[in-house]
């Protein structure tokens, strides 16, 4: 099979600005501004047309045969949900927020595919839970990263806009910006959403006061519960709420991922003792609408010529690019850059506050190419990326496959419907045992693309973003890697 490799061109990349699809909605589904917009062109309209079929097909975890309005949810909470433009609930939604509801509170532990919309569910949740006259912290959602935690605090503030909610973000080094404190100092916001390694900190040190605590949810719970610091500062958090007379934990305590693997699922059953279960079956895991295919490298090297090469069809929409390290990161970005790439390396030893400025930059649209690590395999939900880069195949801490993260990262695109590509980079034996392995325990075929064929590598990725081809039917070639003997 022909490669890229060091004999490739080193032709500066081609002008992709006036392919179609570039400052357009992501297809499958309209960017969060479009989507409040009465249908004003024809590819919204196209869009829109799209989601709602999705959500009528039984078949999709998008699908429900109810409104917001049947759910029990307060006025004001229906008029955010408006504002946002969620017009149906997503299965999990339908399913958890009756459950999460009820009365008396009954624990949860929530699973659905990557971009269904859990953050809503639990978020609605808490909403729902808060006594608005009363000046104290009544809700305490903990999430694994300072950019998943800040995430998911604008959805609260988005939510709640026509509620007078008061609310704080917890992680190091919060930039007061007038909605967020600092959070060295005490708060009695209604609702906390943070790291758990600083709320903890802020509960020890009483700056957060959790006696009036009534619901408790940890995002990514199958993450934050894997044994380690993570593990450790959730549960003193968790183990410093009220209890009841069988020291059992009053608040309500609520567990979401789109991820259990058993050995969690067990552990979550302690945490969470009684709770109302929504589990996905094996087959369900993955998210129909994200085609996977995979790219023969030379060898490790020549990874970077073909990203070099990509990174037109890369900035058609927006991408993340994931690999094992920090140093592997930053050394993608300076290659990139010195090809005079535009792009941005976002990781853990990067200070707080440039953290905040890259995916900010991301987020806004500025940036169109993230490299990174683990770090945002989880839970960021940015609707414009639609193309995902698997540098390093996913390994979890013994060095083995890491299927759930790999699902986590692919899940960075196609969400809530929209479609997406995830292209995994296979270098050698091992690279290509690893993808193997995860393709085997997902049971969803990772397809071969060529690499020496720009253009035919880009119609086939614009063919499955515009929804021309089904992957699993569309005759891509299927041949096996050169790597595989
Ligand atoms: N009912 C709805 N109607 C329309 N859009 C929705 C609805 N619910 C959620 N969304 C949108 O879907 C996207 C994905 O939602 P969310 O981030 O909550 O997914 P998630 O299930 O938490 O994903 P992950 O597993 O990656 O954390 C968000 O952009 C959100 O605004």
């Amino acid at each position: 099979m022909a490669q890229l490799g060091s004999a490739m061109p080193t032709a500066p990349p081609r002008n992709v600005q006036g392919l179609e699809g570039r400052n357009k909605p992501v297809p499958g589904r309209q960017d969060t501004e479009d989507r409040g917009s009465l249908v004003s062109t024809l590819q919204n309209y196209e869009v829109q047309v799209t989601l709602a079929d999705q959500q009528a097909d039984p078949n999709s975890p998008l699908y429900s045969i109810k409104k917001f309005q049947d759910l029990g949810l307060a006025p004001e909470l229906l008029q955010g949900l408006t504002m946002m433009n969620f017009f149906k609930p997503s299965k999990v939604q339908e399913r958890a927020l009756p459950l999460l509801l009820q009365n008396p509170p009954r624990n949860l532990i929530g699973q659905s595919q990557s971009g269904t919309g859990k953050t809503a569910a639990f978020t609605l949740a808490m909403l729902s839970r808060v006594d608005f006259a009363k000046d104290a912290t009544q809700a305490i959602c903990l999430a694994p990263t300072r950019e998943l935690a800040r995430q998911i605090l604008d959805v609260v503030v988005t939510m709640g806009k026509f509620t007078p909610v008061t609310t704080i973000c917890a992680v190091p080094e919060m930039a007061q910006d007038g909605r967020m404190h600092a959070p060295s100092a005490p708060t009695r916001a209604q609702i906390v959403v943070g790291t758990p390694g600083t709320v903890a900190n802020m509960v020890r040190n009483r700056k957060i006061d959790v006696s009036n605590v009534q619901i408790f949810v940890l995002d990514e719970a199958d993450n934050m519960l894997d044994a380690g610091a993570l593990n450790d500062q959730c549960l003193e958090v968790k183990n410093r709420l009220p209890q009841d007379a069988n020291s059992r934990t009053r608040a309500q305590i609520v567990l979401f991922s789109a991820t259990f693997p058993d050995e969690v699922r067990r552990y979550a059953n302690n945490i969470a003792p009684g709770a109302n279960k929504i589990e996905l079956k094996k087959e369900e895991l993955s998210v129909a609408n994200i085609a996977q295919f995979y790219m023969d490298c030379k060898d490790a090297d020549s990874r970077n010529d073909i990203l070099a090469e990509l990174y037109g069809i890369l900035t058609v929409g927006q991408s993340i690019v994931f690999c094992d390290t920090r140093s592997t990161a930053d050394s993608i970005a300076n290659r990139m850059k010195e090809d005079y790439h535009k792009v941005a390396a976002l990781h853990g030893a990067k200070d707080a506050n440039e953290r905040d400025a890259l995916i900010d930059s991301f987020r806004d649209g500025k940036t169109k190419v993230l490299i990174t690590t683990n770090v945002m395999a989880r839970g960021i939900d940015i609707p414009q990326v639609n193309m995902i880069v698997n540098y390093d195949m996913p390994k979890d801490a013994s060095g083995r496959p890491d299927a759930e993260t790999y699902l986590h990262r692919i899940g960075r695109t196609g969400r809530f419907g929209a479609k997406g590509v995830a292209i995994n980079f296979v270098h050698d034996l091992k690279s290509w045992n690893e993808m193997r392995e995860i393709e085997r325990r997902l049971d969803r075929p990772i397809i071969r693309v060529e690499t020496d064929d720009i253009d035919l590598m880009e119609k086939t990725f614009n063919d499955v973003l515009k929804k021309k081809v089904n992957v699993q039917s569309s005759g891509v070639n299927q041949e096996v890697s050169t790597h595989a003997k």
